[in-house]
Formats: C-alpha cells, sequence, structure tokens
C-alpha cells in the first residue's frame, strides 16, 4: 500500500447502517481506502477506537491528517458512540447528517426528520453523478427506493424487506428450507430446494426492481428516469433487471463526501 507524503487533508466518512458500518478516507475526491466493520450495538467507543486505530496503522494514514469526520447514521444508539470514537481518537468533533445539515435537496417527505439519513445521501450522490429526475436503490438490510426530481426536490420512495432479511427468515421459518449461497441458477424453474430459492430470491427481487421503478416512472411522468443502484448485492441482482442502468457500490460513500464539503467550515 502506498503511504500518502504529502499535506493533502484527508476526511473521513462513516455509514452507519444496521448490518454494516462503511468507513471511507478521501483525499480530496479520492476515495483513498474503505472498510467494512459489522455493526455491534454493544462496542463501546473504545472498541471502535481500536479497530480505527488498527485500520489506519494498516494502511498508513496517519490520523493526525484527518481533518474532518462526516457521520449518517440510520441506528440511533451507535451514533453517540462513533461521535465519542472520534472526539477520543481522531480529536474531532463529527459533522452528523441530520438537522441543520445542507444537503442541496429540497426535502418533500411529510416529516423530513423520518427519512433515513442514509436515504438522503444516496440521493445527494446521485444526483450530483448522473443528474435528476432518477431513482436510486440500495440493497441492504432494507431495500430502498429514493427518487429525485430534475429540480432537486426529494419525493420520497420505497422501503422492502432486504435481501439478506428476508432470505434468512424463509431459513428461519422453514424448517427444510437451508441456509443456500446466493448465486443466479441456470433456469428460473428450480428442479431442486437450492435452485429453486436461489430463482425466486434472485428473479424475484430483479422484477420487484423493475416492477417498482415501472410505477415510478409513471408517478414521475418521467421517460428520462435514471435508475443507479447501490449495496452489496447490487451487481448480482441488477444483473438481472432491465431498469437499472448504473451500479455504483461507492455512492453512500461520494455522498457523505460531497455533504461534507457542503457544510465544510474553513478555519482561518
Ligand atoms: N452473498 C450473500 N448472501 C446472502 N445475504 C447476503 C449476501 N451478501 C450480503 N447479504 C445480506 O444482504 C444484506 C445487505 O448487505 P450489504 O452488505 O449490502 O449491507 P449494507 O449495505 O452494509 O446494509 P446496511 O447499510 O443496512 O448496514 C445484509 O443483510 C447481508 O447480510
Ligand atoms: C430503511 C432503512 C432501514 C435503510 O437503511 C433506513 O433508511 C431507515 O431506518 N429509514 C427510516 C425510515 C424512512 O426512511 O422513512
Ligand atoms: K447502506
Amino acid at each position: 500500500m502506498t503511504v500518502k507524503e504529502d499535506n493533502n487533508r484527508v476526511i473521513l466518512v462513516v455509514d452507519i447502517g444496521n448490518t454494516n458500518i462503511v468507513l471511507g478516507m478521501y483525499e480530496g475526491s479520492e476515495l483513498l481506502h474503505h472498510f467494512r466493520l459489522s455493526t455491534s450495538r454493544q462496542a463501546t467507543s473504545d472498541e471502535y477506537g481500536v479497530m480505527i486505530y488498527n485500520l489506519f496503522r494498516m494502511s498508513g494514514v496517519d490520523a493526525d491528517k484527518i481533518e474532518g469526520v462526516m457521520i449518517s447514521s440510520v441506528v440511533p444508539p451507535i451514533v453517540g458512540v462513533i461521535e465519542q470514537m472520534c472526539r477520543k481518537y481522531l480529536k474531532k468533533t463529527p459533522l452528523i447528517v441530520g438537522p441543520g445539515i445542507k444537503t442541496g435537496l429540497n426535502l418533500r417527505y411529510e416529516n423530513p426528520r423520518e427519512i433515513g439519513a442514509d436515504r438522503i445521501v444516496n440521493a445527494v450522490a446521485a444526483v450530483e453523478l448522473y443528474g435528476g429526475p432518477l431513482v436510486v436503490v440500495d440493497f441492504g438490510t432494507a431495500t430502498t427506493f429514493d427518487c429525485v426530481d430534475a429540480q432537486g426536490n426529494y419525493l420520497g420512495g420505497a422501503i422492502v424487506p432486504g435481501v439478506g432479511i428476508s432470505t434468512e427468515a424463509l431459513y428461519q421459518r422453514a424448517s427444510k428450507l437451508p441456509r443456500i449461497e446466493l448465486e443466479k441458477p441456470k433456469k428460473v424453474i428450480g428442479r431442486n430446494t437450492v435452485h429453486a430459492m436461489q430463482a425466486g430470491i434472485i428473479y424475484g427481487y430483479a422484477g420487484q426492481v423493475d416492477g417498482i421503478v415501472k410505477r415510478i416512472r409513471k408517478e414521475m411522468d418521467a421517460e428520462d428516469l435514471k435508475v443507479v443502484a447501490t449495496g452489496g448485492l447490487a451487481p448480482l441482482i441488477c444483473a438481472e433487471t432491465e431498469s437499472v442502468r448504473e451500479v455504483n457500490p461507492l455512492l453512500t460513500l461520494e455522498g457523505l463526501r460531497l455533504i461534507y464539503e457542503r457544510n465544510r467550515i474553513v478555519k482561518a
């Protein structure tokens, strides 16, 4: 790994999800490193501090070079723990996506505070990279659909049980169904249990995306709607969709970086 010797500022972005905490280190617009930790509701700020310390050491980035930290969280109890970790180990007070943070979007949810921060962050990145009108699909713990029109209005969207949790429920609740490897089966008509489950999950989720997108396109009256996807399972599912044009696994980190830049207070 290369160690950057220049004095350029580095920012740390942190996406706290229900399954994973994803961290990215950016120098300017360049993503130097990214890491995925499993979300632990028990871990203390010191335990997260040890992880961060090791990640910095492993990647050869000097923690003193961190100019600032931008966090989004959809797990309320963890954000305070990570915030404390940043203060103690990085000597930085992080910015947190929420009220008071500029996103550049006009949030048209009935109650904007209710929108998951990750959904806002995805929408910000997608608008910047692809331009509206668009829909972002994120295959995380939940699969989320977020719509933005050509004027930058965040319109809302849809929330579906995610691929991982629905597959887990099937295995937990049906005695004869095993835990399976998620890979594309050769045919949609499965002739054994594993192939039948793989067909149902992969083609089912792909069809769900195409079906919801079709309705969104109609409701937004946007023939030119762009469909962008992110999240761990996006490549697998989206290869089977007709509507998804772009898969960008790092969309949420990009969004956090953009929001940081829009809210950065330059110290004299
Ligand atoms: N190969 C796989 N087989 C089965 N389930 C998987 C696989 N890869 C990921 N998952 C599950 O899919 C879900 C989404 O995974 P992913 O890693 O994209 O989460 P994430 O985007 O970090 O989610 P969040 O942001 O909500 O924490 C998780 O519940 C995960 O356990
Ligand atoms: C839907 C999830 C769980 C996806 O991570 C998250 O965005 C969330 O908790 N949202 C809050 C509800 C909403 O966005 O309307
Ligand atoms: K996510």
